[in-house]
């Protein structure tokens, strides 16, 4: 075995450090808008509105014509490959409404889910093909980090070796990549909360997939402070019997980052996994005020606990796009709070804090 490699030139691995030191800072977090188009078409047939490129269009003007005060707690958005080639009504790229506000946009380079042939319904994630000229295209176009989602799900003899060890690979062939191209990648290997499972089963398994993703970046030479993680949240599984405070999931959450994230890492921006609004600003808020160390930012990176609100405000329809902005500006506030430990329960009302968010088997 050879051990002679080279990290990125200082140049890059400067211009890394500084997008992902940006997307962390204090009180910010990532607004995760790459829904895929069927996942969109899922959310806006909860709103019943039909899922075409108009509508999506729409919905995301709504998101980045939001009052510029949202870019005091969203630093990074991430695009679908969709959205970045879009106009606002006036002509104005999408993208561009984000830069003015000085928000990093960032894109969804993975192309989706795929079955694992021979294992329990395990899958992997496909699209390193041709990656790094798409890498390179995205950059010209103003994005400067990158996102790439695996899923791993618990049950009686999963996650398998095989889904451990294939998602883990995928990911840091993925962040190498990534960084060639000077893109800081979002290694986010999901461990679904489908299941009965308890708090105790939903930690051991999150501590072996991330040591396994975590082996498997120093493999392939990653350098740790130009990338994030976007892991699940530890909780118990969603048909679970027992029940658990928010301060025993920040526990359990941060004791299994600690055994396996090393502080190189600058931060980790959590997924909100099906999450009520309020439960993933609680749980966040617990993660953030816990007695255990912290060497890294721990912050947000919600799709559905950010935009669950706003859709339901906007259901469509133009006359309400100020009250969809209001509940966005409002989780944007709530989540900045939790990510400095300085969220009290309740204290943001917004329209749908308290539904759930669960999708069984979100692995699409
Ligand atoms: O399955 P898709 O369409 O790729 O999208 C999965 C979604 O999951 C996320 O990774 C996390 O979203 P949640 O916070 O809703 O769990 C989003 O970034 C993304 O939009």
């Amino acid at each position: 075995m050879s051990t002679y490699f080279q990290y990125p030139t200082p140049e890059i691995q400067e211009e890394l450090k500084k997008i992902a030191l940006a997307i962390v800072a204090p009180g910010k977090g990532i607004l995760a808008a790459d829904e895929s188009t069927g996942t969109m078409g899922k959310r806006l047939q909860d709103i019943g509105v039909e899922n075409t490129e108009e509508n999506r269009r729409r919905y995301r003007q709504l998101l980045f014509s939001t009052d510029p005060a949202v870019s005091e707690n969203i630093s990074g958005v991430i695009l679908f490959h969709e959205t970045l080639y879009q106009k606002a009504d006036d002509g104005t790229p999408l993208v561009s409404l984000l830069e003015k506000r000085g928000i990093i946009p960032g894109i969804k380079v993975d192309k989706g889910v795929v079955p694992l042939f021979g294992s329990e319904d395990e899958c992997t994630t496909q699209g390193l093909d041709d990656l790094a000229q798409r890498c390179a295209q995205y950059k010209k176009d103003g994005c400067h980090f990158a996102k790439w989602r695996c899923v791993l799900k618990i049950g009686r003899n999963t996650p398998s070796y095989q889904a451990i060890m294939e998602n883990a690979n995928v990911l840091a062939r993925y962040a190498s990549i990534c960084q060639s191209q000077r893109i800081v990648p979002i290694v986010e290997p999901e461990v679904l909360p489908d299941g009965e499972h308890d708090l105790d089963r939903a930690q051991k398994v999150t501590e072996v997939v991330l040591a396994a993703v975590y082996k498997a970046l120093n493999d392939h030479h990653v350098y740790l402070e130009g990338t994030l993680l976007k892991p699940n949240m530890v909780t118990a599984g969603q048909s679970c019997k027992k029940t658990y405070t928010p301060m025993d999931i920040g526990r359990a959450t941060v004791t299994a980052l600690l055994r396996t994230v090393p502080a190189a890492v600058p931060g980790v921006t959590f997924l909100s996994g099906g999450q009520s609004e309020e439960e993933a600003s609680v749980n966040l808020n617990a993660i953030n005020t816990v007695d255990l160390k912290r060497p890294w930012a721990l912050t947000f990176s919600y799709g559905r606990a950010l935009q669950a609100s706003v859709l339901r405000a906007w259901g469509g329809k133009p006359e309400n796009v100020p009250a969809g902005q209001q509940e966005l500006l409002k989780r944007a506030k709530a989540n900045g709070l939790a990510a400095s430990g300085k969220y009290v329960a309740g204290s943001i009302p917004s329209l749908a804090a308290s539904k759930s968010n669960f999708v069984k088997s979100h692995a699409y």
